[in-house]
């Protein structure tokens, strides 16, 4: 490639980046209408669509044909949504913090940049801040695929007015990190419980002999690496490395390399159907009745319904053998034969609640 060549290449960049900075200013002042439309409809909360969202985003993914990868197309459509949805009406997710965690990854992924993330500091929290208009969403961890289910988070789904409204997905990876440079020195690694579960088999292996000790957070776990310097190192994202100024002193260090984290988006309003979607509801079943779990799921098998995950809980100050069951399934509560479904289900329960039905996770 001649000089020439390279300046007439770099002339062309600048030409379609004129073009594409006048079409996404087009498409802010449009946002900017769609939410004068919806106050005039009489619209009086937040503008966030969740489905509107998911579908703008499976459009483009379907629309693309290369060379830049679906998610690269569905990661910028994001960027864009998130700065127009700002100019409507600026949004605060709550989420567990402090700052770096994986719930942060999660809400930068679901909602983009251009919101105001408020870390919290515990999942009972994160229910408060969106319960008392605090916050206007929040974002949960609910299952890690190695861990496990987050307990918290489904014993506060249990007792919330508050509805899912979207879920996010995230592969885990995992980071050695200290101020240190050389992994020999190591005698102390600190993080959460769940990434010591994760990182078992490494750490046995490359650092048998420095102590693990767990606390609140893999953020925390960085800032104290921060803190105290020297042989010692924490476990956790590449984003808490950058925030604690940390070296990474390995990379993936976890055992599985799909580990993935599942997140819910918690909020008030019920999203529309996107034609691929999940209902999570959470029930009981009467006491001492021989069959009684099978008799309540009998419906969703006569409608053919496809349950994508079941999770007990024991249900808090009551005798033992009394369980929440929470349940997901393919498809919305807008549709009749869910409806039927669930009026069966309600009709054998003890206990019943439909916590939402929402967008499947884009990306
Ligand atoms: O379509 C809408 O309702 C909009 O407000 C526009 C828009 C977008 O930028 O495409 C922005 C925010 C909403 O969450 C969904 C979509």
């Amino acid at each position: 490639m001649t000089p020439n060549e390279l300046a007439k290449a770099r002339e062309q960049i600048d030409g379609l980046d004129e073009q594409i900075q006048s079409l996404i200013s087009q498409r802010a002042r449009v946002a900017q209408n769609v939410a004068h439309i919806k106050q005039r409809m009489g619209d009086t909360g937040d503008h966030y669509r969740p489905s509107r969202e998911v579908e703008v985003l499976r459009r483009a993914m379907e629309r693309n044909s290369g060379p830049l990868t679906d998610e690269s197309i569905a990661r910028l459509m994001r960027e864009i949504m998130s700065a127009c949805l700002s100019l409507e009406s600026p949004l605060t997710i709550s989420y567990l913090g402090p700052e770096g965690t994986y719930t942060q990854a999660a809400v930068l992924k679901h909602f983009g940049d251009s919101v105001k993330a408020r870390p919290t500091a515990a999942i009972d929290e994160i229910f408060r801040d969106v319960e008392s208009g605090a916050a206007d969403y929040g974002v949960v961890p609910v299952e890690n695929s190695i861990g496990g289910v987050v307990s918290h988070t489904l014993d506060a789904l249990a007792h919330t007015k508050l509805r899912i409204c979207g879920e996010v997905t995230l592969p885990i990876h995992h980071h050695l990190l200290s101020k240190d440079a050389d992994l020999s020195k190591i005698t102390k690694v600190y993080s959460h419980a769940q990434s010591f579960a994760q990182c078992r088999k490494w750490l046995d292996a490359r650092l048998p002999k420095a102590d693990r000790e767990t606390v609140a957070s893999n953020a925390a776990a960085a800032q104290l690496a921060q803190d105290q310097g020297a042989g010692v190192a924490a476990i956790a994202s590449l984003q808490a490395g950058q925030l604690y100024e940390l070296n990474i002193l390995a990379s993936n260090i976890e055992d599985d390399p799909s580990n993935t984290t599942r997140f819910l988006v918690i909020g008030k309003q019920d999203p529309t159907p996107t034609g691929e979607d999940i209902t999570s509801i959470v029930l009981s079943a009467h006491r001492n009745q021989p069959g009684a779990l099978f008799k309540l799921l009998q419906p969703f098998a006569d409608a053919k319904l496809d349950l994508t995950r079941i999770e007990s809980r024991p249900m808090k100050g009551s005798p033992v053998n009394d369980y929440f069951f929470f349940v997901d399934f393919v498809g919305h509560t807008s549709n009749e034969l869910v409806k039927k479904a669930l009026d069966d289900v309600r009709s054998n329960a003890a206990f019943f609640k439909i916590l939402g039905s929402y967008p499947l996770a884009v990306m």
